[in-house]
């Protein structure tokens, strides 16, 4: 028996940190991100702004819970030795249709930003979808990136700004042009507006650096940093102007109805995106997995639909694609390894997805995208 009061200092202090167990699932990355930011200054502001839905996040719940609840109806002895899950879409062939949905300022959450992200997806075979709000310029990713890249926009009350963002995403070979349309204002984020989100000093939007938007009105300092950005006057008809302003197709991200994915095609659009913006703006919104079966019957294949909001698991990504998306994104998922572990940890949550997506396609007798339908739903 060794006598502790004899052991050198080595012996019982540990030379090598404790290796932390590798998170396996998104729920782990999302503790470990968690963990992180508590460590930092301003980690609970980034966290509330990272993690928070509107109201009282009762659509932040259904969102996840939505998915989950759909029951699976798995074939079997179908001979899925090799799993398939390549995919093209606007042009392009990604080894993946898991892709990551836009989001604002990737700095705030690790250094490793918006260029760690978009390596991340370079190697993981995935679509990354540039925001607007971005803290490294739209071609400072394309210079750095082959991974087929989309660009987001929110729709500035200034069109000719408008419209030169749009002349910028097409000169850097963006290949889709997202416009949302699910924020015309603000929604009740009451974490966000108790401690006036704002981005640290050192960071900007930098895909508005130097340009000088027209007056837009007086608005307090903490509505300031995002309101400003919106504009409440979009309709259909900007939809109809924008797709007619460069060659890249436009997809309308935040469409819950039939009824308004019809609108969406019929103004233009090449690409219908089914998404209540991860419940962030209007709460008791309907989930997307409720949803989603709709717009599809409705577009008919005429056009491509993207679905986000609540995947957590490869079944989710699996459920969507049999509920007739043709691709899924996600959005806290991807962010929760970026503040977790920057680019590494981006990488993670898209090898988890990817993962549980195979094996899910394995389990349901369905090797490739094209064997996904309603079949395999239990009703
Ligand atoms: C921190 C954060 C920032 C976001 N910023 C944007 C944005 O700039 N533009 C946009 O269209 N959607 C934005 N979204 C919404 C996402 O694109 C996406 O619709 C949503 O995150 C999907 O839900 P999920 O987080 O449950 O996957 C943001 C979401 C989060 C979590
Ligand atoms: C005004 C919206 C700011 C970015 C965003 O879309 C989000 O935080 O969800």
């Amino acid at each position: 028996m060794t006598d502790s009061a004899t052991q050198t200092a080595d012996a019982i202090v540990p030379v090598v940190e404790p290796i932390p167990d590798p998170a396996l699932n998104i729920r782990e990355l999302r503790s470990a991100a968690l963990d992180r930011l508590a460590e930092g200054a301003f980690g609970r502001e980034m966290w509330d702004y990272l993690e928070g839905g509107s109201g009282d996040e009762r659509s932040l719940r259904w969102n996840e819970e939505a998915w989950g609840e759909i029951r699976l109806a798995p074939r079997c002895l179908v001979g899925v030795d090799a799993i398939d899950t390549t995919t093209t879409l606007f042009g392009s062939t990604v080894a993946s249709p898991i892709g990551l949905s836009p989001a604002a300022s990737h700095k705030i959450w690790h250094a490793d930003g918006e260029l760690g992200v978009t390596s991340a997806a370079e190697e993981a075979g995935m679509i990354y979808c540039q925001s607007t709000l971005g803290t490294v310029s739209m071609e400072d990713v394309a210079g750095a990136t082959s991974a087929p890249l989309w660009f987001q926009l929110y729709v500035r009350r200034d069109r000719d700004l408008t419209a030169s963002l749009v002349a910028r995403a097409a000169a850097a070979g963006y290949q889709a042009l997202v416009v949302t349309v699910d924020t015309p204002v603000l929604g009740a984020r009451d974490t966000d507006r108790r401690r006036s989100v704002r981005l640290p000093s050192g960071l900007s939007f930098a895909n508005l650096a130097g340009l000088t938007p027209r007056a837009e009105p007086d608005l307090p300092a903490h509505r300031r940093v995002y309101v400003e950005r919106l504009d409440p006057t979009l309709t259909w008809s900007d939809i109809t102007w924008l797709s007619e302003l460069s060659d890249l197709p436009v997809v309308v991200k935040g469409v819950l109805r039939p009824d308004d994915a019809a609108r969406a095609i019929d103004a233009g659009a090449r690409g219908v995106w089914v998404s209540n913006h991860g419940a962030r703006n209007l709460d008791t919104v309907v989930p997307t997995a409720l949803a989603l079966p709709a717009v599809a019957a409705e577009v008919a294949g005429r056009v491509p639909v993207v679905v986000d909001s609540g995947i957590r698991r490869g079944t989710d990504v699996l459920k969507a694609l049999c509920l007739g998306a043709d691709a899924v994104f996600v959005g806290r998922p991807y962010l929760y390894g970026l503040a977790a572990a920057g680019r590494e940890g981006a990488l993670a949550a898209l090898h988890m997805l990817d993962t549980e997506l195979r094996m899910a396609m394995g389990l349901c007798g369905a090797p490739s995208l094209d064997a996904l339908g309603p079949d395999l739903l239990w009703s």
